[in-house]
């Protein structure tokens, strides 16, 4: 029987920092694993301990700092990487090396000039390896998403046999259809002799914009952690978005999965990894965008001032927004900009309303978004405004 927990595996400081522009320093990075430790992830990939001195250091640093959380580092399967790693990871409370090797038959073929056979070899030898430095060794069957299911779960059983606690399924490149991913999940957990050593992991990337739906997929059919980031950010279109697998599975409680996140400080965090990194977070971005939780029409607007679930799935203070926004445009009708002028102060009757309305119509034509300064102007220079203040 699974459990029905959901391990959240954060990697923003690691496939997130990858990107373009994203590169961090040791302190930045400590700042943020502070906050993912605060937040509730299960494990912090810290960084790939290998790839150069500052991010070793860092790994180091964060293994130190980290109170709660698993400190995973990732490696190839190669010895050095492997060695390098457990090094990086000494200081961790609960470290968690994360090896692998590319399995589709592309990186097969172009990557290592290789066969299968030696494959499943490198993968058994690297999981084992890593074995002999820590008791938590992840493996990642990189483009697991085009690999065929019957050498997939060849590979996973040679991880399993030489110790592997977690075998992380990734869709590197973003390919697979969200039945597609699920399926081969299914497949593992029916076909993986001993599967249940060991847990399965969702590593979608957004190609196609299909990572959060591919890694619900994956729960569903019975993978029990999924790897993702802060914002979504991550290789080329990036990764799985924590917030939005973490609030759908909250928003979504007949599934009977939950995570041990602490949903009210996700924009919070969403703002500081945005901020540190440099990297923008798109307005309409689910959960943490500028946007998420504004109201800028007036069918919508109406509705969410009587009751904000008309138009509204999640209560903003669940995931640390204040509150809802209505934002004035001339797409807003008559509720809105009452409830507005309310706010700074204008109690309208429906015939001073009517009067307001039309100047603010005028108005918001000319002006993308109207402000509470322009609704004292526009109020204050109404034919009724006298009225209005001696009321
Ligand atoms: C899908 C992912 O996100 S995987 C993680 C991606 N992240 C990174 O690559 C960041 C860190 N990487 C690095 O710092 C460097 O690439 C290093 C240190 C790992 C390697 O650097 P270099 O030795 O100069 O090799 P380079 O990057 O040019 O090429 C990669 C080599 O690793 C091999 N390789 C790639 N993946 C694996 C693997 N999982 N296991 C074993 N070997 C691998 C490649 O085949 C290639 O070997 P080759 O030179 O014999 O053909
Ligand atoms: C290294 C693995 C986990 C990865 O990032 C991927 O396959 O996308």
């Amino acid at each position: 029987m699974l459990d029905k927990n959901v391990q959240i595996f954060d990697t923003t400081l690691r496939d997130g920092e990858q990107v373009p522009g994203c590169k961090l320093n040791t302190d930045q990075k400590l700042v943020i694993a502070e906050q993912l430790d605060l937040l509730g992830v299960d494990i912090i990939e810290a960084g790939f301990p290998v790839s150069s001195p500052g991010d070793f250091k860092s790994v180091e640093a964060i293994s130190k700092l980290v109170k709660h959380a698993t400190v995973c580092g990732l490696t190839r399967s190669v010895e050095n990487d492997i060695k390098v790693a457990a090094e990086a990871l000494k200081y961790a409370k609960k470290p968690r090396i994360h090896t692998g090797i590319g399995t589709s038959d592309s990186h097969i073929k172009f990557k290592f000039k290789s066969n299968q056979e030696d494959i499943l070899k490198r993968a058994h030898a690297a999981v084992a390896y890593a074995k002999s430095f820590v008791e938590d060794v992840e493996f990642y069957a990189e483009d697991a998403g085009r690999t065929d299911n019957e050498f997939l779960a060849k590979v996973c059983e040679a991880a399993i046999k030489a110790g592997a606690t977690v075998l992380n399924i990734p869709d590197t490149t973003g390919y697979c259809l969200p039945h597609e991913y699920g399926a081969k999940i299914k497949y593992l957990r029916e076909n993986v002799k001993d599967i249940d050593k060991a847990v399965l992991s969702c590593h979608c990337h957004n190609d196609l914009g299909l990572a959060t739906a591919n890694s619900i997929e994956g729960v569903i059919n019975g993978a029990r952690q999924i790897e993702c980031t802060i914002n979504g950010i991550g290789e080329r279109a990036g990764n799985t978005a924590l917030e939005e697998v973490v609030m759908i599975l909250k928003q979504h409680p007949y599934l009977n999965l939950d995570t041990n996140i602490n949903t009210s400080m996700l924009y919070g965090i969403s703002q500081l990894v945005s901020e540190s990194m440099g990297i923008y977070t798109q307005p309409n971005k689910a959960i943490v965008g500028a946007n998420a939780f504004a109201h800028s029409s007036g069918i919508h607007q109406d509705g969410v001032i009587k009751n904000r679930e008309t138009y509204e799935i999640i209560d903003p203070k669940d995931v640390g927004v204040t509150e809802s926004s209505i934002v004035l445009t001339a797409r807003s009708g008559r509720a809105a900009l009452a409830y507005r002028a309310k706010n700074i102060g204008y109690e309208l009757t429906k015939l001073q309303l009517d009067e307001i309305y039309a100047n603010f119509l005028d108005f918001a034509d000319k002006k993308k978004e109207v402000d509470d300064s322009d609704i004292h102007q526009i109020i204050e220079t109404s034919k009724v405004y006298r009225d209005i203040i001696s009321a």
